[in-house]
């Protein structure tokens, strides 16, 4: 059925991008509630980006996953873009982990479960995610994250130079220094969310893009005295932040990892066995 934006009554914005804006919006025949986000055609024009929109709907129309934010269609007008996402009704991991400043143990295992499940699926269908990082995650109705922003996913391998507008945090050295690089560019990042998600910030923050740079490549990981967390978890960590990324530990493996099977919601340790 060809949508248009005589289809939804739209509600609250829900957040604000680079492109354009996300709503709340409700479908009128069904009253089914999703979020609207809405592209400015002439600002994708001069971004040139266009062929990455293109790719991103192709990549998340056909994602299906508990952990990964559902695109459920699109559609154009004459000046606009209209993306119909999946609402998650938690909102931004992100401002939880502000909120909360950081996560204990069992919240954090459970979050890391999950998202090295997504992952797993993501790379299954040759899929890089490439920007694994707290403000690219939402929260759903029973607080199963969800992966968003599939801006910068790739079909492994690649090479393809990520511009580096944003922060270097997340990047595993063999993309900061340019190289080409795989699937296991997200088990870096997943390695660097744990650590924020215990420590409240990421393990290689700098002042500058410089020092950041040189502290991922020399993978100077250091684990503050302050918050108390546990010999596993860092154990852990330090399985994911490995330079060579064919010794980081595999997605399929960390539910088998001692912390992970400690801590993890062992509802959901249990499923998919
Ligand atoms: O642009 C995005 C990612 C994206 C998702 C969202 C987004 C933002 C917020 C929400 C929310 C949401 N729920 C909330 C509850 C409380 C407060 C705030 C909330 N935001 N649900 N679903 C969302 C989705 N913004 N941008 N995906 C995209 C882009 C191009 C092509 C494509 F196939 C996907």
């Amino acid at each position: 059925p060809r949508w248009t934006i005589n289809d939804f009554d739209i509600g609250k914005p829900l957040g604000k991008g680079k492109f354009g804006n996300v709503y709340l919006a409700r479908e009128k025949r069904t009253q089914y509630i999703v979020a609207l986000k809405v592209l400015f055609k002439s600002q994708l024009q001069q971004s040139n980006v266009e062929h990455q929109l293109r790719r991103e709907i192709e990549i998340q129309a056909h994602l299906r996953h508990p952990n990964i934010l559902r695109l459920y269609g699109y559609f154009y007008d004459k000046e606009k873009v209209y993306l119909i996402l999946e609402y998650a009704e938690r909102g931004e991991l992100y401002k939880e982990l502000v909120r909360l400043h950081r996560f204990d143990e069992r919240t954090a295992a459970t979050y890391i479960l999950s998202l090295a499940r997504a992952l797993d699926y993501c790379h299954s269908h040759h899929v890089i995610h490439r920007d694994i990082k707290p403000e690219n995650l939402l929260v759903g109705g029973t607080g199963e994250l969800k992966i968003s922003d599939f801006g910068w996913s790739v079909h492994a391998p690649s090479n393809r130079r990520k511009t580096l507008c944003g922060t270097l945090d997340y990047l595993p050295p063999e993309m900061v220094e340019g190289q080409e690089h795989t699937t296991a560019v997200d088990n870096w990042s997943l390695g660097v969310l744990t650590y924020e998600f215990l420590f409240g910030g990421p393990p290689f923050e700098a002042p500058g893009h410089q020092d950041t740079y040189k502290r991922i490549v020399r993978l100077d990981l250091r684990f503050p005295e302050q918050p108390q967390v546990s010999a596993e978890a860092k154990a852990f960590i330090r399985k994911l932040l490995v330079k060579d990324a064919r010794q980081r530990l595999p997605l399929s493996e960390v539910q088998n990892d001692p912390w992970i099977r400690a801590n993890a919601d062992p509802a959901m340790l249990a499923r998919d066995k």
